[in-house]
């Protein structure tokens, strides 16, 4: 922190109107030397001096408080930590990787002296307790705009609700339940995690990929259908439709691997009452294009006893309000995820900090140990056991076997999660069957050094067309699996669009006769919005081939059960040879290959590099300097929020 005391009010005063548009109008000078350095845009400035006219608010630190309050929100967090401003803004623009970092020292104001001035002004409440008129608000060194700490308020309360007291479940039949689900030594957590969501009326289960997540879920819902019977309402949703999709259908296949069990079996048939459908969560809530509301709210809640949200690391903290806000208080919530992965698009990162809250003593653990003693974390030495074991207090079941996973993979994923920068370096540099790196002699690889990036996308590439051209759909889409290129940045030297040009010509050198134009047959497409004439889903991944009658469909889904549309109902699709980690998440590839940006990138986080290695099933390939690894192994994403504190 500077120790400016004082704006330094003539170190820009209001220049001349310069025609970009990025600079804010008739600004005071202390907000536009920040707009000028690239922290603030103008409508930070023009939101903040809004504020300051409606509440007769003039002084500029307490404008500069509220914009770095709207600033806060572009990059995810929920709030602004005023202490830790200055070190925020020194990692780049939330919204542009490419700007360069703001030059110079700013005149941060003393903070002493700032917060002084921020919890006096008219235009903030100061603390919990504070008047609720106010458009922004200071709690513990965080300023909020209102909303946002209204719905962490939301959350904050209705989770603390939720785990003080349990369900009444009758502890034999739902010990018998969960180990007739669940009947192996190394299902224990699965058994925790099902016993959780009976008694509790919020469990958050986690996990890494080919943890058995969704597999629990199935399987959760029997032990529910057992102890409460079949006639439970139960609602499944995911932040998007081809999440929801997949969910469904991985649900009611193993709900129909536990019918086809129980036939002759002593257990019930736990899906044969009916399938279950999922949907989007926006969609479970009643979403009206014409409304700011949904449809589904306090006043009128949703129908189900229990609902599950699974991808929740995607789930941004207003949607997870609005979801509280419309359950019923004796209705479960189940939230599904991974809280290693990158955060949602929007604004909060409530999974993980659901996870890393400070634990507050509630009656679940004792219930836990008492139905399922062998089961329960706790009783080990590990570190992580004992995290395990306290997190049971917030609902928290973290499931730990993987079952799909290569081994050294996990092992990779593992080094990446735990901030383990050597172990990741190493294990990538040991290279084998399972990972390897590329070190380019400068920040970003050229062509040639990248030959078996190549290799892989050229062949990938064939294997697309030629199957394409043979009219087999499910050779296709097995083949739009099997590998893919995943980079940090949409635009710049390390960015998809580069790249996915570059594997374009790849692949047309590859191919030799590769037809042009948006129907040339093979040409893996991703959806890029929601459409309901077809049911596509943005995110959707898909193949245009023959349709042996010498016309082009495009097929999307899995290879066993193609969805196939033709080319003029598509919606809005890019090629996809390569993608954004972003967009890839909830997808899996037997071969990926990851191309970190230079290690200056705003965009290189953990959270990234995990996401990008654990989309791989077989073999993930990591192109970067060690020196890029090191950053994003190091730098986990700093999302400032208020539920990770006491209050
Ligand atoms: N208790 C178990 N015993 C044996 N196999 C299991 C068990 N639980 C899950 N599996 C298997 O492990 C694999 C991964 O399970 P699942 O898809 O449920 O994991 P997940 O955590 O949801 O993965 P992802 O996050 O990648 O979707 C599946 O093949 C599933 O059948």
């Amino acid at each position: 922190m500077s120790e400016v005391t004082q704006p330094r009010a003539a170190a820009a005063a209001p220049g001349p109107d310069t025609g970009d548009p990025r600079r804010p109008w008739r600004a005071g000078p202390l907000l536009t030397t920040f707009a000028d350095a690239g922290v603030l845009t103008s409508a930070d400035v023009r939101v903040a001096e809004r504020l300051g006219d409606l509440t007769g608010e003039d002084d500029p630190t307490v404008h500069l408080a509220a914009a770095l309050a709207v600033r806060a929100v572009r990059a995810g967090s929920v709030c602004v930590d005023l202490a830790d401003a200055p070190s925020l803004v020194a990692e780049g623009s939330p919204d542009d990787p490419d700007a360069p970092l703001p030059a110079g020292t700013l005149p941060w104001p003393d903070t002493a002296a700032w917060t002084a001035a921020v919890r006096g002004s008219g235009m903030v409440a100061d603390g919990v307790d504070g008047p609720a008129d106010r458009p922004v608000r200071w709690v513990d060194g965080r300023v909020y705009l209102d909303r946002y700490w209204r719905d962490e308020q939301v959350v904050r309360r209705d989770v603390d609700a939720r785990l003080t007291s349990l369900l009444d479940v009758d502890d034999d039949a739902l010990r018998r339940a969960v180990h007739a689900r669940f009947p192996r030594a190394q299902d224990a957590r699965q058994r925790v995690a099902a016993a959780t969501a009976a008694v509790s009326r919020l469990t958050v289960l986690t996990g890494g990929p080919g943890t058995g997540k969704t597999t629990t879920v199935a399987r959760l819902v029997a032990v529910l259908r057992d102890v409460a019977g079949p006639g439970l309402r139960i609602a499944l949703a995911a932040p998007t439709g081809k999440a929801a999709t997949r969910l469904q259908e991985a649900v009611n296949a193993e709900l129909a691997r536990l019918d086809d069990a129980a036939v002759g079996g002593t257990v019930a048939a736990p899906g044969a009452a009916r399938p279950l459908t999922a949907s989007t969560i926006h969609r479970l809530l009643g979403w009206r294009p014409s409304s700011t509301r949904f449809a589904h709210d306090h006043a009128h809640r949703l129908p189900h006893d229990v609902v599950v949200l699974d991808e929740a690391s995607m789930v941004s903290l207003p949607l997870l309000a609005r979801v509280l806000d419309a359950l019923r208080p004796d209705a479960r919530l189940v939230l599904v995820g991974d809280p290693d992965q990158l955060a949602s698009v929007e604004v909060g990162a409530v999974l993980g900090d659901l996870v890393a809250r400070p634990t507050r003593s509630g009656p679940l653990p004792a219930r836990l140990a008492a139905l399922l003693p062998d089961d329960v974390p706790g009783t080990a030495t590990s570190a992580d056991d004992t995290r395990d074991a306290a997190a049971l207090h917030g609902g928290v079941v973290r499931l730990v076997v993987t079952h799909r996973f290569g081994h050294e993979l996990a092992e990779l994923a593992d080094a990446v999660r735990r901030g383990d920068a050597d172990a990741t370096l190493a294990l990538l540099r040991a290279g084998g069957a399972h990972a390897s790196l590329v070190e380019p002699a400068a920040e970003v690889p050229t062509e040639d050094e990248v030959p078996g990036l190549r290799g892989d996308v050229s062949a990938t590439g064939a294997r697309l067309v030629a199957a394409a051209r043979a009219g087999d759909t499910a050779g296709a889409l097995e083949a739009l699996g099997v590998h893919r290129l995943l980079l940090a940045h949409r635009r710049g030297p390390a960015g998809v669009a580069r790249w996915a040009a570059l594997a374009q010509r790849w692949v047309e050198k590859t191919v030799g006769d590769l037809q042009p134009g948006p129907l040339s047959l093979g040409r893996p497409l991703l959806v890029t919005v929601n459409d309901r004439t077809t049911g596509l889903s943005n995110g959707d991944i898909g193949v245009l081939v023959s349709d042996g009658a010498g016309g082009v469909v495009a097929a999307f889904g899995e290879s066993h059960a193609p969805r196939l549309v033709r080319p003029h109902r598509l919606p809005a699709v890019e090629t996809v040879h390569a993608m954004t980690v972003h967009r890839a998440q909830g997808s899996q590839f037997t071969f990926v290959t990851v191309l970190l940006p230079p290690a200056s990138s705003p965009l290189l986080t953990r959270e990234l590099l995990y996401t990008a290695v654990t989309r791989a099933q077989e073999h993930v390939r990591v192109v970067g300097s060690a020196e890029a690894v090191r950053r994003a192994v190091e730098r986990p994403v700093r999302r400032a929020s208020g539920l990770r504190f006491a209050r």
